[in-house]
């Protein structure tokens, strides 16, 4: 808590069984880890760390004793290290990390291991394949005993007395002893490295139903519960749709501004970040989607991803639950906001036809445009429509493959939107084909055949075309290998409503031509979408700065607390130049924002406030050289006083009333 990460020496106690003659050695994944000794059955044993691959760390390797090495027999390994300021895994501070919220007092640390960041938090099997169990022991800094081939692990943390430890797991017991507080955890799920999360800093929580609990640094706590309030209905409907929640408890942590996704779903224990606080509600769907993923048994925490190039078996089947969820929770009653749902599921009726999701983010809303306009995958985006030009490009294109060849590669370098969007449409193509009736039958076979087990694409295809004769007859002509293998969309694209992306597609247009005219924008997701087309558009020719202060007098665009819409006005400011609007910056570490407004931005500065995930992405993307302890090498660059995302705030017309909010 001092600044490193995890600050004293750990142990990791491993159970081992041997399954063949002749294994010499204990492979585990490590990355900036600290070795001190390793163990065998109690004595010391030499070990290898093989030299650190960029992408993928350092093998740790642990010499086997001759003795031990014929199948059948069993021994434990231990491993003593300490975690470096390298962690990728973890970020710490003092107190800077939560100044947006203004809750600069203690300090805080949290962890986050997807892809393969768990490797520098703990020497471990490092891949989707590998789940584990855990549950308490003796009291240690952090103890973790490993059992193979169902491997458990004992999690057993102390703090200062202030603060307050959880983990992706259930808390099996709290105790005060001198000045400290010890907490034991037990996760009875089999769980991949990539979900152990661990938070610790002065948190409150409140409750919102029998299983579920929001936390957070004390002044955002009632905040934070108001937003996410509906979690529990969410989880009803999840269960509604698919089957019984398995994972026990469902709370959910608020963490500081520099978390750097928009939700991550740890078993016990989802992450969320601060841009999620609309104050309205409407940003909801992003827990609705951390809900699909460990609600469901399937799309991520219980079926899982044989190896993350079949990703979007998890993130496209839970970006599709989470459409159905919010169709369920927010679709059949007007809302506080209720004219932009109105709208929609009028439209819903009229044409027979489902609009995806709620359409309060950058969504698919029409047959012709895919993908969203904005974020990590602007470039992707551009394969869609145009021909690949530079190299850059081409380099990233390969990643707009469903099922991309991920051989060497640091899974971070090939995340972008395609798993969950490419993925969604691939599901919502079938589910168009077979039917809403058959497809709602399939999820439930899909989730009881393959819950708890691995599954990569080809699996997929199989049980869905082996699934009923009706199945194979309505897919018989389906394209599976132009899903999977070709970039881009392929011409054989679910159709969707496309009623409100005309209308926002029109305002956008006129906003971009004659520059007035759009003031009949009364819906949030329409102004977000026309946000994104006004984007598009102003890639060939700028909006001038007087047409956007207009457009924020029409709708008061530069005080909404909604970030998605933020996000995308900010972008828009700068491309025109309109620096004005950025002097008093409010940081935000969600990559989803920073690094496009960072490419924006081309300016440098508080760097070190950034998650080490969010540093090395953006500093790929600005082509600079980082400096893993320091920021970046080239911090200091910049006079200029602006943050990297959320520049907020100083400029506003108030010379002219509003007469239609763009509803915030
Ligand atoms: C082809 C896919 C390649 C790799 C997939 C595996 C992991 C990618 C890694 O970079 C980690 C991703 C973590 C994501 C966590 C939460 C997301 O759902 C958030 C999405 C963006 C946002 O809303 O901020
Ligand atoms: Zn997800």
């Amino acid at each position: 808590m001092s600044g490193k990460p995890i600050k004293d020496v750990s142990s990791l106690s491993n159970s081992y069984q041997m399954l063949e003659d002749g294994v010499d050695q204990v492979c585990l994944d490590t990355r900036d880890l600290n070795i001190s000794k390793t163990k065998i059955d109690g004595k010391d044993q030499k070990f290898l760390l093989d030299a650190p691959n960029e992408a993928f760390g350092s093998c740790l390797k642990i010499r086997v004793p001759q003795e031990l090495q014929q199948n059948g027999k069993r021994f434990k390994a231990e491993v003593h290290y300490s975690t470096s300021q390298s962690s990728t895994a973890c970020q710490a501070s003092n107190s800077h990390v939560s100044s947006a919220l203004r809750c600069k007092k203690k300090p805080y640390l949290f962890t986050q291991c997807q892809a393969i960041h768990a490797r520098s938090l703990l020497p471990c099997q490092d891949c989707p394949s590998a789940k584990c169990t855990w549950s308490g022991a003796q009291p240690q800094v952090l103890l973790m005993s490993f059992f193979s081939p169902v491997i458990r692990f004992s999690a057993v943390m102390s703090a200062p007395s202030w603060a307050t430890v959880l983990m992706s797991a259930i808390l099996e017991n709290k105790s005060e002893q001198a000045q400290k507080r010890v907490f034991t955890w037990r996760q009875s799920v089999p769980t991949c490295s990539y979900l152990i999360a661990i938070a610790v800093g002065d948190l409150e929580s409140r409750e919102i139903s029998s299983r579920c609990r929001v936390w957070s640094e004390p002044s955002m706590v009632d905040k934070v519960a108001n937003e996410f309030a509906e979690t529990e209905k969410f989880l009803t409907t999840a269960e509604s749709i698919t089957c019984e929640y398995q994972w026990g408890r469902y709370d959910l942590l608020c963490l500081p501004p520099s978390f750097p996704y928009g939700g991550m779903e740890n078993p016990c224990l989802t992450f969320v970040t601060p841009t999620l606080l609309a104050g309205d509600r409407s940003l909801a769907d992003v827990v609705a989607h951390e809900i699909a993923h460990r609600h469901l048994r399937w799309t991520g925490n219980l079926v899982t991803n044989a190896t993350w190039e079949h990703f979007w078996l998890n993130e496209g089947w839970t970006v599709w639950l989470e459409r159905r969820i919010m169709m369920r929770v927010r679709g059949s009653k007007a809302g506080p906001k209720g004219q932009a749902r109105e709208l929609k599921y009028k439209n819903v009726l009229r044409e027979g036809q489902e609009i995806p999701s709620t359409l309060t983010s950058s969504l698919i809303l029409d047959g012709s445009t895919w993908l969203e306009t904005s974020s990590t995958s602007k470039v992707l985006q551009s394969y869609m429509t145009r021909e690949v030009t530079t190299e850059t490009e081409i380099g990233q294109s390969r990643f707009t493959k469903l099922v991309p060849d991920l051989q060497g590669i640091d899974p971070d370098d090939a995340f972008s939107s395609v798993p969950y969007e490419k993925g969604f449409n691939l599901l919502y193509s079938v589910q168009q084909k077979v039917g809403d009736e058959e497809f709602e039958k399939f999820v439930k076979d899909y989730i009881n055949t393959w819950k708890s087990k691995l599954i990569t694409s080809l699996q997929f295809k199989d049980f869905v075309m082996n699934y009923s004769a009706h199945f194979k007859k309505k897919l018989q002509d389906f394209d599976w290998d132009r899903w999977f293998y070709a970039e881009g969309m392929p011409a054989d694209k679910p159709k969707f409503d496309t009623t409100l992306s005309k209308l926002a597609n029109d305002f956008a247009h006129r906003w971009t031509t004659a520059g007035a005219g759009a003031d009949l924008i009364r819906l949030k997701s329409v102004g977000q979408y026309m946000l994104d087309q006004i984007l598009e558009n102003s890639e060939k020719q700028k909006m001038p700065i007087a047409v956007l202060q207009d457009m924020d007098a029409v709708y008061e665009i530069s005080i909404t607390n909604n970030a998605e819409v933020r996000f995308r006005w900010c972008t828009l400011c700068l491309r025109s130049g309109a620096d004005f609007i950025v002097q008093n910056a409010v940081s935000m570490g969600r990559m989803k924002f920073t690094r496009p407004l960072y490419r924006e931005l081309q300016r440098r500065k508080n760097v070190n406030f950034y998650h080490p995930i969010c540093r090395k992405m953006v500093a790929q993307d600005l082509k600079v050289k980082q400096n893993n302890k320091q920021g970046w090498s080239w911090l200091g660059v910049s006079a200029v006083t602006i943050s990297a995302y959320l520049v907020w705030a100083v400029w506003r017309i108030r010379s002219r009333k509003c007469p239609i909010p763009f509803v915030h």
